[in-house]
């Protein structure tokens, strides 16, 4: 069952203290897309993600997650990459994956495998032992092996080098060809990435300043690279 929209928000709004890290924001999110959700430091994309798996609890507005109140029930049909994630050190990868497989709704073992060779990740290595950019793939793997109707990856590729970050994004069209999933990815890294999305949020000051289709986007402002340069003068100019 595809649910239109898979994110709604209406006039959604979250404080800290005087500044507001989402302003009365007004979005509304179709299924079934790669949606870029970008915009510079601070914009409020992490914060939205955190509302969308209830990690937060907004101050004013609505919120909508798979047609309901983001919950418990909506979060078993989500898989979160949280920015700054961490594994447990001493665990290797294989013990991680089978710690999905054993707690994690909708995780494929077999699935994990398969990534793990395509992303070049040794399973029988600790994670104390890898490097920042091989324990970013292990927690992407974590994500993406699970069959659910929701993928929310904030920054997966920080720390992946430029080579490997190609690989892995070919690697993940691939996979995500025949599947009935949508992903929300928020990442600084638009150069590299902008194939992958095919559909755009940008944001700025804890609101949506635009969303729609890529194909609209680049049709009317050219590359993402562009697309930034005219949206976000402001920040550019500093
Ligand atoms: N727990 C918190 N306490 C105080 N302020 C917060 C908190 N979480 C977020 N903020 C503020 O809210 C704003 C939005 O933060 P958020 O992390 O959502 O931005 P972001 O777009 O994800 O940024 P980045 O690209 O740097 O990851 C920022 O000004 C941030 O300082």
């Amino acid at each position: 069952m595809v649910i239109q929209p898979i994110v709604q928000c209406d006039q959604l709004t979250k404080r800290y203290g005087k500044k507001y890290a989402l302003n009365h924001l007004d979005l509304s999110i179709p299924a079934g897309k790669i949606v870029g959700v970008l915009g510079p430091n601070g914009c409020g994309k992490s914060t939205l993600f955190r509302a969308i798996t209830g990690l937060i609890a907004p101050d004013e507005g609505e919120l909508r997650v798979l047609g309901q109140p983001p919950g418990w029930q909506t979060n078993r049909h989500i898989g979160y990459l949280p920015d700054r994630a961490r594994w447990y050190p001493r665990h290797t990868a294989l013990q991680a994956f089978e710690w999905g497989a054993s707690f994690l709704p909708g995780f494929d073992l077999e699935a994990a495998k398969t990534f793990a060779a395509y992303m070049d990740v040794d399973l029988e290595m600790s994670l104390a032992g890898m490097s920042k950019g091989q324990e970013a793939r292990v927690m992407l793997i974590l994500c993406m092996a699970r069959e659910v109707p929701l993928l929310i990856l904030d920054e997966p590729f920080a720390g992946i080098d430029f080579i490997s970050r190609e690989a892995i994004i070919s690697g993940m069209i691939d996979y995500l060809e025949d599947r009935e999933v949508s992903i929300l990815i928020s990442t600084h890294d638009i150069q590299e990435v902008e194939g992958l999305f095919d559909y755009i949020v940008l944001m700025d000051q804890g609101k949506a300043i635009w969303s729609g289709e890529s194909e609209e986007l680049r049709g009317q402002y050219g590359s993402l690279h562009d697309v930034f340069r005219t949206f976000y003068k402001r920040e550019w100019s500093r």
